[in-house]
């Protein structure tokens, strides 16, 4: 039985509208105008439990519009929520102890108290027993690698260790669902690749279900199987992420390693962009992109037509494709 259920959600924003100048400032006071914005259209989704997802879309798509639906912080205008077998704007008890929001841009432990004495008192809010709360501590910090960091203020953290301690603070009550919205915005790679790891383990070992969005597309080849896109508020895509590249990227990059050296680039050039989109020609190397629907027969007819030393073909890098896909142009 799916976990987070979303069926035709949508959220529409009422926005004043301000003329600029005294004269808007009054009417504005007076008759106020409104716009509405529609941050998400018609969102239909289901996802099981214990699957990470990636939640992709450009700024301002409405990806945490559709976070905060699904943790009950705003109503949908129109659509039905499922998460945890609740409905999210409840904010029933048990619904809360069943998920956690991690927003990389906010912080819940107190700046000048020890993360450890915030973790307290999250353990009493979330009602966990003494000896529960403390065992529960060790173990995060031993995933987590904070050894000797949770006596510290928080402010004297530095900002991977901090963002591992908010983890560990969303993570006390051992909720099933993961929502997380830019977990490891700002952290240098090091740091990334350490938040991605533990969240990797922890999927592993407890079975969490986690929904993360996140600009760095190194999270979520590490961490997804399976991507949901959204843009101007509308689902785009929802599958595996080598779909994704099968869908929006319908050519592959063939390198060739010509046997002889090349007297007369721009004569090659001419010969050769019959067979694909030239990207480079450096020395007797040569980069162009070809139709996958006729790759095999191009690459064939490639090594009939000319002496080839050596010849690859790659996959578009995802960071590619997606850009691709988040450009107007690619969708239509
Ligand atoms: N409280 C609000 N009132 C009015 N408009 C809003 C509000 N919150 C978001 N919006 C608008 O709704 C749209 C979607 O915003 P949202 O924050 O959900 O996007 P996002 O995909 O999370 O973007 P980003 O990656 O930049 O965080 C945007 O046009 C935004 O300006």
């Amino acid at each position: 039985m799916s976990i987070i259920v979303a069926e035709h959600l949508s959220k529409v924003y009422p926005v004043a509208i301000k003329e600029p100048g005294l004269k808007g400032t009054l009417n504005h006071f007076f008759h106020r105008t409104y716009r509405n914005i529609e941050a998400v259209k018609d969102v239909s989704f289901q996802i099981q439990p214990g699957e990470v997802v990636g939640f992709l879309g450009p700024n301002g798509a409405g990806k945490t519009t559709t976070l905060k639906m699904l943790t009950g912080l705003i109503h949908p205008s129109t659509g039905l929520v499922k998460v945890a077998g609740h409905v999210p704007f409840k904010r029933q008890e048990a619904f809360l102890k069943k998920i956690t929001l991690v927003m990389g841009q906010k912080q819940q432990l107190l700046w000048d108290l020890p993360a450890l004495d915030s973790l307290r008192i999250n353990g009493v809010v979330y009602g966990i027993p003494e000896k529960e709360c403390r065992e529960r501590i060790g173990q995060l910090t031993e995933m987590l690698s904070l050894q000797g960091k949770l006596n510290q203020p928080v402010r004297k953290l530095s900002l991977g260790e901090r963002m591992k301690a908010e983890l560990m603070a969303a993570l006390l009550h051992n909720p099933d669902v993961l929502f997380l919205d830019e977990p490891t915005l700002g952290l240098d790679v090091n740091g990334q690749a350490s938040v991605r790891e533990f969240l990797r383990e922890y999927n592993q070992r407890t079975g969490a279900t986690i929904l993360l969005t996140s600009h760095y597309m190194a999270d979520i080849t590490a961490l997804c199987d399976r991507v949901i896109l959204i843009y101007a508020g509308q689902l785009i895509y929802d599958g595996s992420l080598d779909g994704l590249v099968e869908r929006f990227a319908p050519y592959r990059e063939v390198q060739l390693e010509l046997t002889n050296p090349v007297s007369d680039p721009e004569k090659l050039r001419q010969q050769i962009s019959k067979y694909g989109e030239v990207e480079e020609i450096a020395g007797q190397s040569v980069r162009l992109l070809v139709r996958r629907d006729t790759l095999t027969a191009t690459v064939s007819q490639i090594l009939i037509d000319f002496e080839i030393l050596d010849l690859t073909v790659t996959e578009p890098p995802i960071e590619e494709v997606i850009g691709r896909v988040f450009t107007a142009g690619a969708i239509a």
